[in-house]
Order: C-alpha cells, then structure tokens, then sequence
C-alpha cells in the first residue's frame, strides 16, 4: 500500500517503470566515516542524516537518476539515532517519489524473517522502504514469509547469489549434490517466484558486477532461464567494474539491472554529486538503452 489504502503496484512493474524514466543507476548512500569527513560532517548521528538527505536531494533534483540503496550498516553503527537519521531519509527518498532499496541484508530462519518483513516492508513502518535486500544462507524457503508480505505490500526483495566480494567465491561456487552451485541453486529457487510474470518480477538477485558469472555455475541457458529476475549489480566504479562490461557480464539479463554505485559518486562531495550523477547516468544511457 502507499497510503494504506490504495494498493500498491508489485515492486516489479514500478521498477521496471523507473527504468524506463530514469534509467538504471542507483545510488548507494553509503556515508562511511572518511566520507562524513570529507563532506565535512561530524561521525555521528547528525553527519548521516545530513549525508543522506543531501544525496536524496540531489538524486531527486537530478531528473536522471530514480533509484537510491542507503546501506543500513552506516545508520545502524550510531544506535538508536542512526536508526532514527535512517527513518528522516528514507522518508524523504519515498517522498520524492524515488524508489528505495533498504540494503540491511537481513536473513534468518522463517520466523524470524516475518519480524523483518514487519519493520522493512509493512506500508507505513517507520522504516518502510520499496524492496530489502537478504541473505538465504538459511535457505530460501525460509524467505517464504518475507516473499508473502512483499508480495502482499507491492515489495520486492534482493536475494544475495553471486556477490561483488573476492571472499564469496569459495562457498558460492560450491556444489550441491546435484551438482549447482549455491549461487545458482538461490538464482533459480528465487526466480520460481517469479514464474506468474512475462516481464519483471519482484524478487531479484544480487549478482556483482565484478564476477564472471559461469565461475558462479551460470551458463547462458541458466541466464536465460532467470529472464523476469531483476538484479542488483553492486561493483562498480570503486570496486573494479565498469559499466562497459555489463552486457558482457549479464549477457541476457543485462537490460534489467539496477547498477549500483555508491564510493564512486559519493568521494566527489556535496558539491560535486550532481556532476557525477549526469556523467555516470550518460555513460550508462550509451550502454543500456
Ligand atoms: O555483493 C555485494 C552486495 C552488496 N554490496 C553493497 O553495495 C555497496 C557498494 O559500494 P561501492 O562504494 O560502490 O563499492 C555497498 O553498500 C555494499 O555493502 C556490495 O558491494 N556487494
């Protein structure tokens, strides 16, 4: 719901929408100490609010840009005020019609799950944001509740499969008895829910920009298969990946990736953010379309 009564559309369709206005460059507000320095903010709770309202305002003002990813972890490293600055921007990213992708990367077993799915999904939570980003190291049937409220709510969320990290590769290459790989074995259990869907879903992946997807079990027919499957592509610009791969790197699934980047704009200050907004959003208009 966006007002708690009208219905919301499925986070899938609203996406794809965003795509088609603004394009696929989401901005992470990711204000990391050295970055609250630079920017000239106290490393507190006061520096992350105004770091935060900053970037929305100047994603919103930017006209190119319709997709903003705070990362939790900044927030919640100062309590219960962080969380309470966290509150002021995502409220203010929703308010200025922008769609927010709240990466907290939550995860546990089922029950559990539905006290995340309650703080991070439930139309007018104080945390409310458009989709959430979790871990299905428990399993992805233990995502089922989440799955349910989001779907219930218009949300969507963002399954960790092959992540941006070099760490990742060791367990999420590794085989199931059947012979996947765990990246893979969470790509397709994911993707099944989105089977109901000829264009896209609401339950996507996090696939880093920085991988060569067949080293994660990922064939082009796997690819393929993952067709409705929205996913969030972490990686680029700080960490090594340039936007010029990505149909390289997502072959088939590249027209639907949220392309992520947070360090890269973020190091050119309040006062340079609008520039590097233009710069990056042109040079990814070259490369989807
Ligand atoms: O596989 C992953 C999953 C999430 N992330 C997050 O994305 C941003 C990346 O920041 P940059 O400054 O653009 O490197 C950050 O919030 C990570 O926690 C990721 O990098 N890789």
């Amino acid at each position: 719901m966006t007002d708690g009564q009208t219905p919301a559309a499925p986070f899938g369709a609203r996406l794809d929408s965003v795509f088609g206005s603004r394009g696929h460059l989401c901005v992470g507000v990711d204000p990391h100490p050295y970055l609250l320095e630079q920017w000239g903010l106290p490393a507190n709770a006061s520096g992350v609010r105004s770091f935060g309202l900053t970037v929305v305002e100047a994603v919103a003002a930017s006209g190119r840009v319709g997709i903003v990813k705070p990362q939790v972890a900044f927030f919640e490293s100062y309590g219960s005020s962080g969380f309470a600055a966290l509150e002021e921007v995502l409220s203010a990213a929703r308010a200025a019609g922008l769609l927010v992708i709240g990466d907290a990367k939550r995860g546990d077993i089922g029950s559990t799950n539905d006290g995340y799915a309650a703080a991070w999904l439930t139309p007018g939570s104080p945390l409310e944001v458009d989709a959430l980003t979790v871990t299905a190291y428990t399993g992805v049937g233990a995502l089922d509740g989440i799955v349910a409220a989001a779907t219930a709510a218009g949300k969507g969320l963002f399954v960790l499969s092959a992540t941006s990290n070099p760490e990742s590769r060791a367990l999420q290459t590794a085989r199931t008895p059947e012979g996947s790989t765990v990246s893979r074995l969470v790509a397709e259990e994911v993707a099944a829910h989105n089977a109901d869907r000829t264009r896209l879903g609401d339950f996507g992946l996090v696939l880093g920009a920085t991988k060569r997807l067949d080293d994660y079990g990922f064939t082009p027919e796997a690819l393929r298969a993952l067709s409705t499957t929205p996913v969030l592509a972490p990686g680029f610009g700080f960490q090594g990946a340039e936007f010029t791969s990505i149909p390289h790197v997502f072959g088939p699934l590249a027209p639907d990736v949220v392309v992520s980047v947070s360090r890269s704009v973020l190091q050119h200050g309040a006062t340079g953010l609008a520039g590097a907004l233009e710069r990056d959003s042109a040079a990814l208009a070259e490369v989807i379309a």
